[in-house]
């Protein structure tokens, strides 16, 4: 992608949009998946754009997530209505498309699954979703150091790796999982069983 972007400015704008936490979280996942991308040949401002804007609506006070959802009709299950925070992702793709512009459905996606995955992700899909888990910021989740080397020569193994520790920490928790997670953990331990990556 040639870069029609003003990623400074997109930054000063996120950097209003979210609190400070999250801003440097934010980030710590651009310097992730730009890293990412160079190791697995991804063009690099795709992955920069979609980073920067992958949690643009995390901060959103819970009426404004709603008034976005009724504006451009996205549906919502009792279990997303019941914890809004699960939609930032949604609703986060919907703000990358129509406040800041973005037309690449590649990007929108990697937005729209960066919390609950999807079987069949490309590497762009992929690459977000392990930058949000691993950048330097996070140190909480267990198997952080193994999944970081992981991440940087098999994204499918690293992307299986988070699957597995977040449905265990959501059991645990006795938290609902989002179906579309299960189906993913399913579809990335069939291919790494038939690649003979486990
Ligand atoms: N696959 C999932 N199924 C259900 N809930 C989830 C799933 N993944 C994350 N969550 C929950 O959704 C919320 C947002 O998750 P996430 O985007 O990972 O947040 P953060 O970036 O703040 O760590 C949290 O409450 C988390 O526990």
């Amino acid at each position: 992608m040639q870069s029609n972007y003003d990623f400074t400015a997109i930054r000063n704008e996120l950097q209003k949009q979210l609190h400070k936490n999250r801003y440097d979280h934010t980030l710590g996942v651009e310097k992730t998946a730009v890293l990412l991308a160079k190791l697995h040949n991804v063009d690099i401002n795709k992955a920069r754009l979609a980073a920067l804007l992958h949690d643009c609506a995390k901060n959103l006070s819970d009426n404004k997530k709603i008034e976005i959802c009724k504006k451009y009709n996205i549906e919502l299950s009792c279990e997303e209505l019941n914890n809004l925070d699960l939609i930032h992702a949604k609703i986060g793709s919907v703000v990358a498309k129509y406040i800041y512009e973005v037309k690449d459905t590649d990007i929108l996606n990697a937005i729209t699954y960066h919390t609950t995955g999807k079987p069949n992700m490309t590497s762009l899909e992929k690459i977000i979703y392990i930058s949000d888990y691993i950048e330097p910021g996070r140190d909480k989740a267990p198997n952080l150091k193994e999944i970081r080397e992981v991440a940087n020569k098999d994204l499918d193994k690293a992307l299986f790796m988070i699957l597995s520790d977040t449905i265990d920490y959501l059991r645990a928790s006795n938290n609902y999982i989002v179906p579309l997670t299960m189906d993913a953990y399913e579809y990335y331990n069939n291919i790494l069983y038939y690649t003979g990556g486990k």
